[in-house]
């Protein structure tokens, strides 16, 4: 992810989400934010929009963002979209997106390293073959390449790119930060499916246990009211995959097996996942439970 557009309404000021979405944009490397404040068209008392701007002001400063600097730009979606008060709906669309172009850099891409693309979905073209899309995250891949799909089995599958599309447009390569799909010869529909990554040959690895760095969300972030023992077992939100992971201590750290974690910590953790993926150390994830994330953490050893 490049960067982000965080709304609020007007009326509402911050929520617990807006937290969540904020240590989640972090998380994931997002450098640069800009607000939009909402539904200003219900709400033009001007004391309470400034009350708003500086409490997201402050609280974009708490988690790592220019709170300073960062654009705030407010108005109303709906006018934009009923075509009224072109004063806070159209023309404050087009103040966001200047925004967004002038503060929100243009991503260096990362070229020179092995090809990946993680796979979003998994598509059938009758009388052409099985096509995974996805955003190719690293490298350049070329029409004819050999690649390997990484993910739920200890063995990669080894094809052959017989075609690529990038935005309806048939192309030679494909590059990071398109969004792309690759005809993958003699593939069947059922062998792929998402979550899975598309990498040169031999660069990655399946593995099912490593050591994570975790923080643990606050119910104000969103996360648990409660802490939790070893043996817990949220869903591992990794890249496009989604999987069950039992969350332990890391064996041999602590005398004490009944120590709680929670909400709040910062912790090194072993996790196991149902399945081996493609994780390599740096890489981040989230934990999530009964539609609340949970935890977040980045890939510290593999086991
Ligand atoms: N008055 C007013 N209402 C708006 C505006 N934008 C959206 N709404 C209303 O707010 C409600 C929520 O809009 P959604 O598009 O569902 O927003 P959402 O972010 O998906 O909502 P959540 O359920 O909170 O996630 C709808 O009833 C919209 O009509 C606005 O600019 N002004």
């Amino acid at each position: 992810m490049d960067g982000a557009i965080i709304v609020v309404a007007a009326s509402d000021g911050q929520m617990p989400q807006t937290r969540e979405h904020l240590l989640l944009a972090r998380q994931v490397g997002v450098q640069r934010i800009v607000v939009f404040v909402n539904k200003v068209d219900a709400l033009e008392d001007a004391e309470m929009l400034e009350l708003v701007e500086m409490e997201m002001r402050e609280l974009l400063s708490t988690y790592g963002f220019d709170g300073d600097e960062t654009p705030i730009v407010m108005g109303s979606a709906l006018c934009a979209l009923e075509g009224r008060r072109p004063e806070i709906g159209e023309q404050k669309i087009s103040e966001l997106l200047d925004a967004v172009d002038t503060w929100i850099p243009t991503p260096q891409r990362d070229l020179d390293k092995p090809f990946l693309m993680a796979i979003e979905d998994v598509f059938s073209i009758p009388g052409r073959g099985t096509v995974a899309t996805g955003r190719v995250e690293r490298g350049i891949l070329k029409r004819g390449e050999e690649v390997e799909l990484v993910g739920y089995e200890d063995v990669p599958i080894k094809t052959i790119v017989t075609g690529l599309e990038t935005f309806k447009k048939e192309l030679d390569s494909a590059q990071a930060g398109d969004n792309s799909g690759l005809l993958l010869r003699g593939i069947k529909r059922d062998q792929v499916r998402r979550g899975m990554v598309v990498v040169k040959p031999g660069t990655t690895k399946a593995h099912n246990k490593f050591l994570a760095s975790l923080y643990v969300l606050t119910k104000e972030e969103g996360g648990r009211h409660t802490g939790f023992h070893g043996n817990y077992r949220p869903q591992m939100f990794l890249r496009t995959s989604d999987i069950p992971v039992t969350i332990d201590l890391p064996e041999g750290s602590t005398d004490d097996s009944h120590k709680m974690i929670m909400p709040g910590d910062n912790l090194e953790v072993q996790c196991t996942i149902f399945k081996p993926m493609a994780v390599d150390p740096g890489q981040r994830f989230n934990l999530r439970e009964g539609g609340r994330t949970v935890a977040t953490g980045l890939v510290t050893r593999i086991l």
